[in-house]
């Protein structure tokens, strides 16, 4: 009997996800060197990497949570799931904007407030609820940081509840871009949304270059009470500026999927328990995408969707195969199919891509091949200067 492919995850994962592994597999969360690993949120920073993980895959959008510098070069591929959880995040943010403009959240805790005023409740409430009169969205206008497949859903949406949009995001790909609605205004310079905008929300990555972009400076261009929406990342924002905003009335309120000791005592702050992505459809999608990447990267050293390797595919026809996952230098092709030659062995079909500073070569061998033929192979090719990686798939 063969070895079974060990799969461990580090989250709750969703069952109609990992119930796609096969008998092939056996998922085991207290594994201690598994082929691939499953998580969502778990911050793997502190982690070794176990010796024998080739993949990881994230169920979900945001990869700060993993460290891809050592990942990319150990040679492990790690993928996440783009678009899986957006919808859900979109109605969350959409919920949010609708709830806090209306003071729904400050509502509800102050009519609690009254459970013990017994048949006065209703006349209190009446008396009451002039503490929280509330905007409409319609007519005002959402700035959105970030038009991927969050910012862009969320994006179009604003503009069919009747709000003037405007989207910033200097990245946009091709595809978002032709999903954008024509009404949502795009603008070049992010400072045009900090002026304009009586809500703002963003849905960006976190980065080295986005850390803290909403701090004293980008505040003090806004509008005075401007609503400031973060289901992106906490630390997009500098939580002792915001406080200090929130004080001073510049920001009206802060609503975060990611609450923290700071901004669990802000006023006006409005924390969520990073429930963005928590929905069934959201938690089913993201598993199912999660683990059937991985089971094919696994299976044929098929990529996609991966955001440390180059995606690259060749159609799996059983062929014996070889991946090699290297610098993106010159020669290095030559040099893998000049060793392949040198162990008598004959390419049926490949495929080279490269991502940044790294490549991805994958090479289909010909005819019957015992696994006496690969004896050192990849030994060899480990030899070659700036080869990162290398399975042979039979
Ligand atoms: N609250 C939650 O549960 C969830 C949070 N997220 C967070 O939301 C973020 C966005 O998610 P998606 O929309 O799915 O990702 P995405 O990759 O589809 O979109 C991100 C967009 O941000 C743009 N961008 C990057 N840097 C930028 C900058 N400096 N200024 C403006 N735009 C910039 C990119 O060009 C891209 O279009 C994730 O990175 C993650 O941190 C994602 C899913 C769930
Ligand atoms: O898995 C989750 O609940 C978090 C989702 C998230 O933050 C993301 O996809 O970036």
């Amino acid at each position: 009997m063969s070895k079974k492919t060990t799969v461990k995850t580090l989250n709750a994962i969703s069952e109609k996800g990992l119930s796609l592994l096969t008998e092939d597999y056996q998922l085991d969360e207290q594994a201690d060197n598994p082929e691939g690993i499953v998580l969502r949120s778990y911050n793997m920073h502190d982690m070794t990497f176990p010796s024998n993980l080739k993949a990881i895959a994230r169920a979900g959008a945001g990869v700060n949570n993993i460290p891809l510098d050592r990942a990319t070069e150990e040679g492990i591929v790690v993928f996440n799931t783009p678009g899986a959880n957006a919808n859900a995040v979109k109605e969350l943010v959409l919920t949010s904007l609708m709830a806090s403009s209306r003071q729904i959240f400050d509502g509800i805790m102050w009519v609690k407030t009254l459970a013990d005023q017994g048949a006065d409740v209703p006349k209190l409430v009446e008396q009451g609820k002039k503490q929280f009169v509330g905007k409409e969205i319609s007519g005002k206008t959402l700035g959105v940081i970030g038009l991927g497949a969050i910012g862009a859903r969320v994006a179009n949406d604003a503009v069919e509840l009747g709000m003037d949009v405007i989207g910033y995001d200097p990245f946009i790909s091709i595809d978002m871009a032709w999903n954008l609605s024509r009404a949502v205004q795009r603008v070049l310079d992010i400072q045009e949304v900090f002026e304009k905008a009586d809500y703002i929300t963003m849905h960006i990555p976190l980065t080295d270059d986005t850390k803290e972009m909403f701090n004293k400076d980008t505040f003090k261009v806004m509008k005075d009470n401007v609503y400031i929406l973060n289901f992106s990342r906490g630390e997009l924002v500098h939580d002792d500026d915001m406080k200090q905003a929130l004080e001073d009335g510049v920001v009206g309120k802060y609503i975060t999927d990611f609450p923290n000791a700071k901004t669990l005592t802000m006023k006006h702050a409005i924390p969520i328990p990073h429930l963005g992505a928590s929905s069934e459809e959201s938690e089913e999608n993201c598993a199912i995408m999660a683990v059937r990447q991985l089971m094919d990267y696994l299976e044929t050293g098929n990529i996609k969707n991966s955001v440390n390797f180059p995606d690259a595919a060749l159609p799996y026809r059983g062929h014996k195969r070889l991946t090699a996952f290297h610098k993106n230098i010159p020669n290095m092709v030559g040099q893998i199919t000049s060793v392949l030659s040198n162990f008598n062995l004959n390419i049926a079909d490949m495929t080279n891509r490269s991502y940044k500073e790294h490549a991805y070569t994958l090479i289909d061998l010909e005819g019957d091949i015992n696994d006496a033929d690969f004896m050192g192979l990849e030994d060899k090719l480990m030899t070659i200067d700036g080869m990162i990686m290398t399975r042979v798939i039979q």
